[in-house]
């Protein structure tokens, strides 16, 4: 289990990315941080892996205070997944896959064999393994940096917006992912999102974020969409909702034209969608 016990974080400047923040985070589940930009997610995530050093309070792992051990040790055995996946562009995808198992001493040849295995595990073909960063798609450097955060076989992984960066197909693609991923390995995951409806898709936790890591409610995903503990979280969820309504127009050659509250068309419906079907 991770702890934040009253964690705080002021930056040097006086700016505080976050005042006050407690919260447990079971193991074997996947906790998600749901906030706008700049409300402290990133700080409170790095908290746990000593990227960020709390100015107040502290984070425990499995009860031990995080700040009691060495910065790379703790490093080592968290996996982290950042938004523009953080490949080393001159190492081949093996070799960034393997870049930990051969720091703490794994002989090339293992640790080449256990990237190809984590290659499989995240969906890569192996046909990739010798390609460089820079030659792959957004989507598949994505994968590259889960598998290489899972290369020390961590009990935790932190992913920060790991699919921010990637089209709205293939972030769903990678959710489903990691979805089917973390019912096999049953990691400890707090993941970083500003995006409602992948907080709603992968946590099983949600924590919705104010300005200064503020808490506006931790539920899991049901909860949070029955009852909305404010204002704020109702706004989050609301504005959301505004955009997934549907409208539905009759269309000349027959059929209903089905589009987002944008306007977008998203496809034709044989019958009027709002008609009553039978039972
Ligand atoms: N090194 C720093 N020095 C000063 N202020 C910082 C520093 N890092 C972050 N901040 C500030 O702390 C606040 C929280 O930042 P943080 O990156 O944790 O937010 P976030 O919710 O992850 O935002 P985003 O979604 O935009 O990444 C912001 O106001 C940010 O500008």
């Amino acid at each position: 289990m991770i702890e934040f016990e009253r964690a705080g974080k002021t930056y040097p400047d006086g700016t505080v990315a976050v005042g006050e923040f407690s919260l447990r985070i079971p193991s074997h589940t996947t906790t998600v941080l749901l906030g706008s930009s700049g409300c402290g997610k990133t700080t409170l995530l790095r908290m746990v892996n000593r990227m960020v050093d709390p100015t107040s309070g502290r984070v425990l792992i499995d009860g031990e205070d995080v700040a009691q051990e060495a910065p790379v040790a703790l490093r080592r055995r968290i996996g982290y997944v950042m938004q523009n996946s953080g490949l080393l562009p001159h190492r081949r995808v093996i070799d960034n896959i393997a870049t930990v198992p051969r720091l703490t001493g794994m002989p090339r040849g293992a640790a080449h064999e256990r990237a190809r295995e984590l290659m499989r595990t995240v969906g890569l073909d192996s046909g990739l393994a010798r390609r460089y960063p820079g030659q792959l798609s957004g989507g598949q450097q994505q994968r590259v940096g889960v598998a290489r955060a899972l290369a020390s076989d961590p009990n935790i992984l932190l992913m920060d917006e790991p699919f921010g960066a990637v089209d709205p197909l293939v972030r769903m693609e990678l959710q489903r992912e990691l979805r089917r991923l973390q019912t096999q390995l049953r990691k400890t995951i707090l993941f970083v999102t500003h995006d409602i409806d992948e907080a709603l898709a992968l946590g099983d936790q949600i924590v919705v974020l104010q300005p200064g890591g503020q808490i506006a409610q931790a539920g899991t995903p049901e909860e949070i969409v029955a009852a909305p503990a404010n204002d704020f979280v109702a706004r989050f969820l609301g504005l959301d909702a505004g955009r997934r309504s549907l409208r539905a127009r009759p269309q000349p050659g027959g059929g209903w034209l089905v589009s987002d509250a944008g306007g977008r068309p998203l496809g034709v419906l044989p019958d009027d969608p709002a008609r009553e079907g039978p039972g």
